[in-house]
């Protein structure tokens, strides 16, 4: 065969996209000869993966933050506790070292993330560590180091053991100069925070090993998520939860955020249900591997106008962080989510009105048990 030709049949294999329906996936990793870590010739291999029928054996990483217990309770429910192991590297609670396995990993140890998926014979990971967009301006190096070299800790293991991977993106990476009401799924993306470059380069990072090495790697971008029984990590948009906090405890809250500064934000519930549907999609139906989820937007004024209609006596003080102010504008402000609703049916539950109503609801009676007590 002429050389030009087999070289365009060995592009097309590798570059060519699932959704054209002429997508070859790249022979497994271990036969290339160029895996992208060295791998000792006595390793033993095994195939991790599932069939259709198999649970998934699951490990999240960075599980003790805002979102990962919830997602670990979430899908305990779905698959049974021993199935999925929550892991961090911080000290686990009671409450949450009783309710199902804990393990400590450090993404940074690719040894210890190794022999975790081996001997537990992990099938899915959801890859949760972070620093997010503030506390990532504060510790850039730290950033650097959690969300790049442990992104590529994890792309590595997913890879060599055939794991289907799901890596959170945000709305943080976009920039100022992306399209910003609304933002597409595919424009231009310029972040100017540590922690959007990071999230820009794992979504690059994850859909390059999926054309070469068919690593199964699913993405969301997720908004702001708003959690009642979790505490946010060092975000931007963490006012729209400790806004709700502070309205029961005193009635009143000090936003740092101006009050028109209008972000995309999600309930957990659905945050967490996007992502179990995501990594349950049949593969065919994915025309693109990292997607925009999105439930509504809001500004500190339409959230503060809302609480009031539940405490008339509710009041709200603006003291600008300039670093949240910065990230904020150069933020989208609404997120077209359209192809995920076309793809695989992406629907979200709860509006501006059910968000409030559940979030004080939950700080009340929380309050309400508290002083009984
Ligand atoms: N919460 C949101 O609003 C939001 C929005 C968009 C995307 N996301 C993404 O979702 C994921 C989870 O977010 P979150 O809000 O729970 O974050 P979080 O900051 O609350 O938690 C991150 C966790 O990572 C752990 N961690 C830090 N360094 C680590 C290391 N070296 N090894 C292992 N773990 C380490 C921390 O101990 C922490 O528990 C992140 O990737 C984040 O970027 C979150
Ligand atoms: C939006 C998201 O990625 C996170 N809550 C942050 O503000 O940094």
């Amino acid at each position: 065969m002429p050389l030009a030709r087999m070289l365009r049949q060995v592009a097309g294999q590798m570059l060519g996209s699932p959704a054209c329906g002429c997508w070859m996936p790249a022979p497994p990793l271990r036969f290339l000869g160029t895996s992208p870590r060295q791998i000792p010739a006595d390793a033993s291999f095994h195939s991790a993966s599932f069939s259709g029928t198999d649970q998934p054996r699951v490990l999240i990483t960075g599980g003790l933050g805002q979102l990962g217990v919830g997602l670990a309770n979430f899908l305990r429910k779905r698959f049974g506790k021993d199935s999925v192991i929550l892991s961090d590297i911080r000290k686990p609670p009671d409450h949450i070292f009783h309710s199902g396995p804990f393990i400590y990993s450090d993404i940074l140890d690719y040894k210890n993330l190794r022999e975790i998926v081996v001997n537990n014979r992990i099938t899915w990971l959801f890859h949760y560590s972070a620093l997010l967009s503030a506390v990532g301006e504060a510790n850039v190096s730290l950033a650097r180091a959690v969300n790049i070299t442990g992104l590529h800790n994890v792309l590595d293991v997913a890879a060599e053991h055939n794991l289907r991977l799901f890596v959170p993106s945000t709305i943080g990476a976009f920039g100022p100069t992306s399209p910003r009401n609304p933002t597409p799924d595919l424009c231009v993306q310029r972040p100017r925070t540590i922690y959007g470059v990071s999230k820009v380069h794992a979504e690059l990072m994850g859909e390059y090993y999926h054309y070469r090495y068919g690593l199964d790697f699913r993405c969301l971008r997720y908004p702001g998520i708003i959690s009642a029984d979790s505490q946010p990590g060092g975000g931007t948009t963490d006012y729209a939860v400790q806004i709700f906090h502070d309205a029961i405890k005193s009635g009143k809250f000090e936003c740092n955020l101006k009050p028109s500064t209008r972000l995309p934000m999600m309930y957990i519930d659905d945050c967490l249900r996007a992502t179990l549907e995501v990594m349950e999609a049949p593969a065919e139906s994915l025309s693109m591997r990292t997607y925009n989820v999105n439930a509504m937007s809001f500004t500190p004024e339409d959230l503060a106008q809302e609480v009031l209609k539940h405490i008339p006596e509710f009041q709200i003080t603006y003291n600008v962080d300039s670093v949240r102010q910065a990230i904020a504008d150069s933020w989208p402000m609404n997120f077209d989510d359209s192809n995920a609703r076309k793809d695989w049916g992406w629907k979200h539950d709860f509006d501006l009105p059910e968000l409030v109503t559940t979030m004080l609801n939950f700080y009340g009676s929380d309050t309400r048990i508290a002083q009984a007590n």
